[in-house]
C-alpha cells in the first residue's frame, strides 16, 4: 500500500541516516539505499534531500529512469493538501 507524505514529513527526511526523502511531481522516492550507485553521484542527491526535485530530477533523466527504480526507491505520494 502506498503511503501519504505531506511536505513537512519528507523535509524531516533530509539525510542518508534519517532516510533521504525527495518529490519528484506527486510521488515520494527514499533514496539513501542508492545515493552510493546513483550515477550522477550521491553528492547531488543529498542536496537534494528532503525537497522536491523535479526540476533537477527531469533536466537529467527521462521516464524511463523512473520506470525501472519507482518499485525500489518509490515509498509513497504527497498528499493532495501538501501541494497547495
Ligand atoms: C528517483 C530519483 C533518481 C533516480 C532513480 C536517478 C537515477 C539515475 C540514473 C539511472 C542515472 C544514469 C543516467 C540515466 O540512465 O538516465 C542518473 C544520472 C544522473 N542523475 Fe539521477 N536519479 C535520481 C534523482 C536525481 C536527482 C534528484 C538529481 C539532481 C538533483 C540527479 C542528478 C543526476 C545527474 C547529474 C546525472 C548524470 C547525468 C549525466 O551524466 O548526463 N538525479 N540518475
Amino acid at each position: 500500500m502506498s503511503k501519504e507524505f505531506t511536505t513537512k514529513d519528507v523535509g524531516e527526511h533530509n539525510t542518508v541516516d534519517k532516510g533521504l526523502y525527495i518529490i519528484v511531481d506527486n510521488n515520494v522516492y527514499e533514496m539513501s539505499s542508492f545515493v552510493d550507485e546513483h550515477p550522477g553521484g550521491a553528492k547531488i542527491l543529498k542536496r537534494v534531500g528532503g525537497k522536491d526535485a523535479s526540476k533537477q530530477f527531469w533536466k537529467y533523466h527521462n521516464e524511463s529512469v523512473l520506470k525501472k527504480y519507482s518499485e525500489r526507491l518509490k515509498v509513497g505520494t504527497l498528499k493532495e493538501s501538501a501541494k497547495l
